[in-house]
């Protein structure tokens, strides 16, 4: 980004059809603006066009103006689209309970600028991450949780998401499965770290159950929260791979690491606006 530009992603999908890529360009174009960055997918399945844009717009060419250009086209072709400028980061809120890996790994990331987001805060339902989170100066949130209080709980949840306006809750290895309230709520705004390669081995103990099975690839799985149990759109998966003379317990340590890096590459896709949920599935545009 220089002085006198500014830049915006844009994302948008329509029934497939020729034409649409060359309609959009050229109303970008006279509007100003450089295509700095393209990706298109068309899906023979859905018959749906999905696209994005990082565009580089001159100062003279306002957020609301730009909008408007691209309102008119969207009329015509029955887009559904949204313009995000990039300087206006995601607001993140980072959830976890015992293992903290992946927070780690994430508070790291955005520490030192890898990852575009601003996180507002830690919430947890144990004390053990209060020092971590507060030397990266950011707020720590004790929330217990037990199932007699899960539903107050989760509303503390929820007025904390709205008084941080927050875009994104990223569960860093919570382990508390979320109310079908509280999943309608944050619905495609909610990822999660599932430490085993879905569909295997859903549900809780993965690695143990793994290393029972004797498999030769553990892994991770990131997804968008659903009320359905590790069923949500995946947006990331990796593998490692294991052998006969691994241990439940090294499997896991292994698996940790896949865990930290598949769900440091969802939140980052996700903030960068290449995540695009199609029929439960995602389209990522890396
Ligand atoms: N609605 C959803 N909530 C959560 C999901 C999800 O996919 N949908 N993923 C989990 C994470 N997870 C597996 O990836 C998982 C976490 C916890 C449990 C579980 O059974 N928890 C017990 C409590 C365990 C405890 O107190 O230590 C429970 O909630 O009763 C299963 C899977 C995050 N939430």
């Amino acid at each position: 980004m220089s002085a006198d530009h500014h830049d915006l992603v844009l994302t948008f999908l329509s029934p497939d059809r020729p034409g649409i890529l060359a309609a959009v360009t050229a109303c970008v174009f006279k509007a100003g603006c450089d295509i700095r960055d393209a990706q298109q997918f068309g899906d023979d399945a859905s018959r749906t066009f999905f696209v994005r844009m990082h565009l580089s717009a001159p100062v003279s060419t306002s957020e609301s103006a730009l909008s408007e250009a691209i309102a008119t086209v969207a009329g015509q072709l029955d887009l559904r689209w949204s313009l995000r400028p990039w300087q206006r980061k995601l607001r993140s809120l980072i959830l976890v309970s015992k293992y903290g890996h992946c927070l780690n790994d994430l508070l790291h990331r955005w520490r030192t600028g890898l990852l575009h987001t601003d996180i507002v805060g830690v919430v947890s339902n144990h004390e053990d991450f209060r020092s971590l989170t507060q030397w990266y100066g950011l707020p720590f949130h004790h929330l217990p949780v037990t199932p007699d209080t899960k539903a107050a709980q989760e509303a503390k949840i929820l007025e904390l998401v709205e008084s941080t306006q927050t875009d994104l809750v990223v569960l860093a290895r919570y382990m508390q499965v979320l109310s079908e309230n509280l999943c309608r709520q944050l619905d495609g705004r909610c990822i999660n770290i599932h430490h085993s390669f879905l569909p295997s081995f859903k549900g809780a103990s993965p690695y143990k159950r793994a290393y029972e099975r004797g498999v030769k690839l553990v892994g991770a799985t990131a997804h968008y929260v659903t009320s359905d149990l590790d069923e949500g759109p995946i947006i990331e998966q990796d593998v490692v791979r294991v052998n006969h003379a691994m241990n439940a317990d090294e499997m896991t340590n292994l698996g940790r690491e896949v865990e930290a890096r598949v769900l440091a590459r969802a939140v980052r896709w996700h903030v960068e606006h290449r995540v695009i949920l199609n029929a439960g599935k995602t389209i990522v545009f890396q």
